[in-house]
C-alpha cells in the first residue's frame, strides 16, 4: 500500500451492489477506501490485491474459500452483528484471516425486540392491530383475551450479555426470572436481576410461561427445541425467539401451535429468512413473526459499525482486537 493511501475494503451488503447508507459510508471514508461488491464483481486483479478487510454490513453472506483464494492480503472479516454462524471461522482462519463480531451494539435492541415480541404476543397487539384497522370487524374483546407478562415466568435459555440484558428488563415486569445456560453466571449478576439458574433446560421448560431463545446457534444448539421439548412446555406458555431460526425444529413447532400444545410463538428468526409464502407458521393466527429487526435501529446500525472499524483498524495494525471471534 503506498504511503498515505487508505486500506481498502470490500462491503458485502444485502444485495451486494448498494454499499452502506451514507453517514455510515461517511465515517467508514475517513479510514478506509470502500469498495461496493459491485464495483469489486466487475474488476480486476489490481483491486482485489488492495482489499485487506471485508465489512459484512447487514447480511450474512457466504464467503467461501473461492473468494478468500482471490484475495491475497485480506487480514479481516468484519461482521457487523454478533452472530457469525454464517462465517466458517475455521476454514477462514486457514487464510490467516481474522474475524470480529459487533457484540456491544446488539445487546440492549436486541433485548428490546425480544420483550416487544413477548408484550406483542402476551396482548396479541397485531391482532388487535388489525381489528382496529378493519372498518367491519365487530370489536369484542373477550374473544380474543390476551395474557399477562406482569409476574409471569420467563424462562431465558442463553444467558449471555443479551439474555442478561432481557432479565434486567424483565425484573421492571416482576416476572419470576428462570434461565439455562453452559455456564452459570456470577452469584451478583443472579441477585443484581433475581434470576435463578435451572441447570436442567427441562426444569425451566416446564416452569416457565414465557421462555425466550438467546442462544447462538451452534451444532450443540441446532433444533435445541424440538417435539419432545416442547412437550414439556404448559399449555397456556409462549415461546420467543430472538436468536437464529434453526434453534427450533420449525416442523415441529408449527404442530404444537397447530394442536394447541403452547399457547403462542413469537419469532424474530426463522429458517429460511424469509419464509416462503405457503410456509404454514404463515398462517397460524397463534404466531408473530417479525424479518429479523433484532438491531434494525438508527442507534445499533450506527454503533455496530463504530464497533466494527474499531476492530477493523485494530487488526489491520496489529493491535489488540476489541472483538475477535475464534473458531472453536
Ligand atoms: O442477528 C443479529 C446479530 O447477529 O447481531
Amino acid at each position: 500500500m503506498a504511503e498515505g493511501e487508505l486500506p481498502s475494503v470490500l462491503i458485502l451488503d444485502i444485495g451486494g451492489t448498494h454499499g452502506v447508507l451514507e453517514d455510515l459510508a461517511a465515517l467508514l471514508k475517513k479510514h478506509f477506501h470502500l469498495i461496493t461488491m459491485k464495483e469489486f464483481l466487475g474488476n480486476k486483479e489490481e483491486m482485489r490485491k488492495k482489499i485487506q478487510s471485508i465489512f459484512v454490513f447487514e447480511c450474512r453472506p457466504t464467503i467461501d474459500r473461492e473468494l478468500l483464494e482471490s484475495l491475497p492480503n485480506l487480514k479481516v472479516i468484519a461482521n457487523s452483528g454478533v452472530g457469525v454462524d454464517h462465517l466458517d471461522l475455521k476454514m477462514i482462519s486457514s487464510f490467516g484471516v481474522k474475524v470480529t463480531n459487533t457484540p456491544h451494539a446488539v445487546a440492549d435492541p436486541t433485548a428490546d425486540i425480544g420483550m416487544a415480541l413477548m408484550l406483542a404476543s402476551a396482548r396479541r397487539l397485531v391482532e388487535g392491530c388489525h381489528i382496529a384497522l378493519s372498518p367491519d370487524t365487530k370489536y369484542f374483546a373477550v374473544d380474543w383475551l390476551g395474557v399477562e407478562v406482569t409476574r409471569a415466568t420467563l424462562g431465558i435459555i442463553g444467558m449471555g450479555s443479551i439474555g442478561y440484558k432481557v432479565a434486567q428488563r424483565a425484573r421492571a415486569f416482576n416476572m419470576r426470572i428462570l434461565y439455562h445456560n453452559r455456564n452459570r453466571r456470577r452469584k451478583e449478576d443472579e441477585e443484581a436481576v433475581g434470576a435463578h439458574y435451572c441447570a436442567k433446560m427441562e426444569d425451566l421448560l416446564q416452569q416457565s410461561d414465557f421462555v425466550m431463545l438467546v442462544v447462538n446457534l451452534t451444532p450443540e444448539t441446532h433444533k435445541l427445541i424440538g417435539k419432545k421439548e416442547l412437550g414439556l412446555m404448559k399449555p397456556t406458555a409462549t415461546l420467543i425467539n430472538i436468536s437464529r431460526g434453526a434453534v427450533i425444529d420449525q416442523d415441529a413447532l408449527v404442530e404444537a401451535l397447530q394442536n394447541k400444545v403452547i399457547r403462542a410463538a413469537a419469532l424474530d428468526v426463522t429458517y429460511p429468512e424469509p419464509l416462503p409464502r405457503d410456509h404454514p407458521l404463515l398462517n397460524l393466527s397463534n404466531v408473530i413473526i417479525t424479518p429479523h429487526i433484532g438491531t434494525a435501529t438508527v442507534q445499533a446500525i450506527r454503533m455496530m459499525a463504530e464497533e466494527a472499524i474499531a476492530n477493523m483498524l485494530a487488526a489491520l495494525n496489529d493491535q489488540p482486537i476489541p472483538s475477535e471471534v475464534f473458531p472453536k
